[in-house]
């Protein structure tokens, strides 16, 4: 049996206001105020690979079991290029990709754009817009970019393609990052792994590099 959704009247009250706000910005969307800094001189030269931030990452650890695996490569500006081929255990609709898991690689992507910057950020807002269904087997190419930054919020924007580099647009997202200090993750990450991530001489360098220059 089929149902359908049949509209009720809106209970007394709860009438919409005659006049409606002003449209606002997204929170996505950089002010004015905010600048496109240059890239840090740790920024990996351009068209090389961004690197993955954690091993155990489930967007770019090379050692997740079942991750993403991504990897991402610097552009020559605030800008990255990545590359996520959607396999069988994507899906989401019956050889489609799941929504959730290209918002995944996108944030993975968004957030590779951070390391141009030599900046510890996390992601506070991500916006997608799902524009066409993407198959199973498909690559989606993805490039990405800084939009501007002020204070510790970082704002960038994406796009992925199908199809090829300049193919179709199939999915969009702009993110809000924000840039955070070493204990963000010493402070609120389950201990052993808290351990075993300071442990790991090349994460531990970066680490301290960003407890000294935040
Ligand atoms: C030992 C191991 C070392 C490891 C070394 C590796 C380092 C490199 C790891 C990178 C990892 C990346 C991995 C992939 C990307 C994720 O998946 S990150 C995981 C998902 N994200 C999270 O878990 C974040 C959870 N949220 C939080 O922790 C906190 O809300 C935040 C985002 C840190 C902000 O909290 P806060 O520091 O107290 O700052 P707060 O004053 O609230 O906000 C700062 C500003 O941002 C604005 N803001 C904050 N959130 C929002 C929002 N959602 N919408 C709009 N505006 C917002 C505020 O309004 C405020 O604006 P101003 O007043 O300055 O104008």
């Amino acid at each position: 049996m089929t149902g359908s959704i049949t509209s009720q009247p809106a209970p007394k009250g709860s009438e919409q206001p005659a006049e409606r706000p002003a449209a606002q910005l997204s929170p996505t969307t950089p002010p004015q105020e905010a600048v496109l800094p240059p890239r840090a001189p740790e920024a990996p030269a351009p068209g090389t690979l961004v690197g993955s931030h954690y091993d155990h990452c489930f967007g770019c650890g090379p050692q997740h079991p079942a991750g993403l695996r991504m990897t991402v490569v610097a552009g020559e500006g605030l800008d990255v290029t990545a590359e996520f081929t959607v396999g069988a255990g994507h899906q989401g609709g019956p050889g489609l990709a799941h929504g959730g898991l290209l918002t995944t690689a996108m944030d993975e992507t968004l957030g590779s754009l951070n390391w141009l910057l030599h900046a510890a950020a996390v992601t506070g807002r991500l916006e997608t817009d799902f524009v066409r269904p993407v198959p199973v087997d498909s690559v989606l190419h993805i490039r990405a970019r800084i939009t501007g930054v002020h204070g510790r919020k970082i704002y960038s924007a994406a796009e992925g393609r199908i199809g090829g580099p300049d193919g179709p647009v199939a999915i969009r997202a702009q993110a809000l990052f924000i840039q955070v200090k070493l204990e963000h993750f010493t402070q609120h990450g389950r201990p052993e792994d808290i351990k075993k991530a300071l442990d790991d001489p090349d994460l531990f360098k970066r680490a301290r590099a960003f407890e000294v220059n935040p």
